[in-house]
């Protein structure tokens, strides 16, 4: 085709045909406000207005469409399930959750803690409200971010998820995953209340900067299996030649932004 694919550096240096690195990928994603970010913790700036988010939907069981879409394993998110406060200005309705991971369990996570990077990060992506204004508002999206490392213990409530990874291995396949829950992939809720914000943009290409992005300070913990597994069983490509993992977008500059906490 004309235009060349976006991809990840690991697929740049063993792709088949060319495909664009992060340097070169297009529409928003050379601009200044962009994403992830390393986050210096001592100069994140206190804000009161950063309430606790209010989740709904979070804890209803149902079975939903697991992805393989070439670049990350996606669950789709009805509409139900919606997030309001957690310094919002409005209530946000879920789209998917997708992650990014690497087999180095300390270069998986997309945004980094004082330098600091982990095994994956899981990213829960939510839509302003259509009737919530104009569709390319900075807070038109609103993704809830959760650093994963390494656990002593196998994480029960991932199991259904990584039980999917073998079904899917190749781009574009998916498969209904058993009954699971939200609540059955996070950090109890009490343990939300802390969490840094800044406004930012998708990591993947276009980059719109519409992204108001929350990252919360309490970790998920999966055995070290259970991280493994994402590389082990999905594939970037239809030959089944190049594994799933460092899909992780490289540290963009904060710039003249700030970065707030909870
Ligand atoms: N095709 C793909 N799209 C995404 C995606 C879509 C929306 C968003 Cl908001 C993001 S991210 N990483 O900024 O949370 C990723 C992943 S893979
Ligand atoms: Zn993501």
């Amino acid at each position: 085709d004309t235009e060349s694919h976006w991809c990840y550096q690991i697929q740049v240096q063993n792709s088949q045909h060319n495909c664009l690195g992060p340097a070169q990928w297009g529409g928003e994603c050379q601009k200044s406000q962009q994403s992830p970010i390393d986050i210096v913790t001592n100069k994140a700036r206190l804000d009161y207005n950063l309430g606790d988010f209010s989740f709904s939907g979070y804890d209803k069981k149902h079975s939903r469409l697991v992805q393989n879409n070439g670049h990350s394993v996606m669950v789709s998110l009805e509409p139900d399930v919606t997030i309001n406060g957690g310094g919002l200005a409005t209530l946000y309705q879920a789209t998917q959750l997708h992650l990014h991971w690497s087999e180095d369990l300390n270069n998986g996570s997309e945004h980094a803690l004082d330098g600091e990077r982990f095994a994956m990060e899981m990213h829960i992506v939510h839509q302003k409200g259509i009737e919530g204004g104009a569709q390319n508002a900075k807070d038109q999206i609103a993704v809830l971010a959760f650093l994963v490392e390494e656990g002593s213990e196998h994480n029960d409530g991932f199991r259904v998820l990584v039980e999917a990874l073998d079904k899917i291995p190749k781009p574009g396949m998916n498969v209904t995953m058993e009954a699971s829950s939200l609540t059955d992939l996070l950090p109890q809720e009490d343990k939300l209340k802390h969490y840094f914000r800044y406004q930012g943009s998708l990591t993947t290409p276009t980059c719109d900067e519409t992204v108001v992005w929350t990252v919360f300070k309490e970790r998920i913990q999966l055995h070290k299996d259970q991280i493994l597994a994402f590389s082990q069983k999905l594939y970037y490509d239809e030959e089944q030649k190049l594994k799933m993992t460092d899909n992780v977008r490289p540290l963009q500059q904060l710039g003249d932004r700030l970065v707030y906490t909870s």
